[in-house]
């Protein structure tokens, strides 16, 4: 089977200060994995290297076996890889409705996604619909971004730490979400240094440490050896 997603030796800078060293992960179709490491070990840049916000100095990104490495962000996101970042990009002076509405897009992924299906799989977002993005909480605006994202029918949606910042009752929101999302047969990567959190919603883990990933496995594999938790991500 082709990986939805194929990353490898994927090296990344930033000047004269190198983060990522190889990199190298797969995910397959449908699949949740989680990238878990440590504050500072390169989760984030490794989803700006893929999107192309950081062009990777080496290494592949291959969406169903398309080599995309070092092109420019709009082609990446156009092939098919959406990207939620950190900072939870809304248009503030639009509504809800309208943020969807301008993220509407084709591509490559099965979700059919329009308007009336990000309310349906969205449901917190309809009372809201008429509301300003700008005066969003953090959660909503959370959920308003990944819904955008959608909206591009991506065949593979990269979330960096989704739960940071939110309370514990919007972080569960958000959890459950992700997996009706991973249910719907959605590719994700998920990116968080919450371990609860993405052991709940991911199906594989890759772990980061020092810009290379230590560790590849199954969720249950990884919640059988404690070694690796206590190795690599307790700080
Ligand atoms: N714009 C930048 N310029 C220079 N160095 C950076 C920049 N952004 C990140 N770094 C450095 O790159 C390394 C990896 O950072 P990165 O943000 O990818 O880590 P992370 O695993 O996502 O952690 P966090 O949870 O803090 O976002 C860190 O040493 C960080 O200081």
């Amino acid at each position: 089977m082709t990986a939805e997603l194929s990353v490898d030796g994927l090296d990344a800078a930033y000047g004269a200060s190198q983060v990522l060293f190889g990199v190298k992960f797969e995910v397959e179709p449908g699949e949740t994995l989680a990238l878990m490491g440590r504050n500072g070990a390169g989760k984030s840049t490794t989803f700006k290297a893929i999107a192309g916000l950081l062009p990777p100095r080496a290494g592949r990104v291959a969406l169903r076996g398309q080599d995309l490495a070092g092109a420019k962000p709009y082609r990446i996101a156009r092939a098919g890889i959406g990207f939620v970042p950190e900072d939870r990009q809304v248009f503030p002076e639009h509504t809800v409705e309208e943020n969807l509405e301008i993220a509407q897009k084709p591509g490559p992924g099965g979700g059919n996604w329009n308007v009336e299906r990000a309310f349906e799989v969205f449901p917190l977002l309809v009372p809201l619909r008429k509301r300003m993005a700008g005066r969003l909480s953090g959660g909503e605006q959370q959920m308003l971004t990944i819904a955008r994202s959608l909206m591009g029918n991506p065949a593979v949606l990269l979330l960096d730490e989704p739960s940071e910042g939110l309370a514990p009752l919007i972080v569960a929101q958000i959890g459950e979400l992700i997996r009706k999302l991973r249910e719907m047969g959605t590719t994700i990567v998920l990116a968080e240094q919450n371990s609860r959190f993405c052991l709940g919603v991911a199906t594989q883990v890759a772990v980061i440490d020092k810009g290379t990933i230590v560790w590849r496995g199954s969720v249950e594999q990884f919640r059988a050896d404690p070694s690796i938790q206590a190795r690599y991500l307790q700080v």
